[in-house]
């Protein structure tokens, strides 16, 4: 496997850490993970006090491995380095039912329509994910990190139980994969025929990782700090290195409609992905999309 520097990787063990009720929950953990063959190994704790913040930091000290916890109201999160985190799909419930191209830069970067067809090949806690789903396209989401991908699985089968949830939910598709694998695997299905519907994708959004100090203005130092999730993410997934991008970035543009577009989300000041200048790009203070198309 290349990606040497995102940790951890196969064979891992972790730990659940759960209340007595919620070990059903659990259940459902085991099994995603089998049902995906996911590399992860849940080692249940059962702990009897109230997961209060001051719990949960000592139990990232005692624990050297990322855990997961469930709380009472059932929401999985990551706990790694004292943060504790979890995709929490609700909370992004009003911009998801507010979404469009006027208050969303992704979308304008993206043009969806409710036919279109979505790689996210970089999920992370699926956030842009939902937004993009909210024009009514099917977004797969593809991510390599099997502790970020049984996050995103466990939340949308948690989503799915909520009634004005579902239709949503059921656009989305989860699969651990590395992207970069899964994209080449599908350009050998087309090498052999196989039907081209199903096989490329009309936008294929990336958004790596990136350094953490990205967000901060080069002159001064000083600026936006990265939120609580990318603190998180930075402990356990790296940044690719250029020929990474590079290859990221061609197979990407090949696994695209013809008219299709690549859409690469990156802090407002960082250099271009695999130094390759875009067809058309989005700014705000903070943040860029970069486009690059398909004119075959
Ligand atoms: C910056 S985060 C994405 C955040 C996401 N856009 C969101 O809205 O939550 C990048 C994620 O992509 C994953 N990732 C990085 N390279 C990948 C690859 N080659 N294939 C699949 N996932 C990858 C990382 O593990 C990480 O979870």
């Amino acid at each position: 496997m290349s990606h040497t520097t995102d940790v951890p990787y196969v064979p891992v063990v972790h730990s659940a850490v759960v209340s007595a009720e919620v070990v059903p929950m659990v259940q459902k953990l085991q099994q995603l993970i089998e049902a995906s063959d996911l590399s992860l190994i849940l080692q249940v704790i059962t702990v009897d006090k109230k997961l209060s913040q001051k719990m949960r930091q000592q139990l990232s000290d005692q624990y050297q491995t990322p855990l997961f916890i469930i709380d009472d109201k059932l929401q999985l999160s990551l706990l790694t380095h004292q943060i504790s985190v979890a995709p929490d799909w609700k909370s992004l419930q009003r911009r998801v039912v507010s979404a469009g191209r006027k208050s969303e830069l992704l979308l304008q970067a993206c043009k969806l329509t409710d036919k279109s067809q979505v790689l996210d090949a970089t999920a992370g806690f699926g956030h842009d994910s939902l937004i993009l789903a909210s024009t009514g396209a099917q977004v797969t989401l593809l991510e390599r990190n099997p502790l970020m991908a049984l996050l995103l699985m466990y939340e949308q089968q948690l989503m799915t139980q909520q009634a004005n949830w579902q239709k949503l939910m059921a656009r989305l598709k989860v699969i651990c994969a590395d992207s970069a694998q899964f994209m080449e695997t599908l350009s050998f299905a087309r090498q052999k025929g196989q039907a081209l519907n199903t096989l490329t994708y009309d936008v294929v959004y990336l958004d790596p990782m990136f350094p953490e100090n990205s967000y901060e203005n080069m002159a001064t130092g000083k600026g936006a700090k990265v939120g609580k999730h990318m603190q998180a993410l930075h402990h356990i997934a790296q940044p690719p290195d250029l020929s990474e991008e590079q290859k990221l970035l061609n197979l990407a543009l090949n696994t695209l409609v013809p008219g299709g577009r690549v859409v690469v989300k990156r802090p407002a000041a960082a250099p271009l992905f695999a130094q390759s200048s875009p067809d058309e790009s989005w700014h705000n203070d903070v943040l860029r999309f970069d486009a690059y198309f398909n004119l075959a």
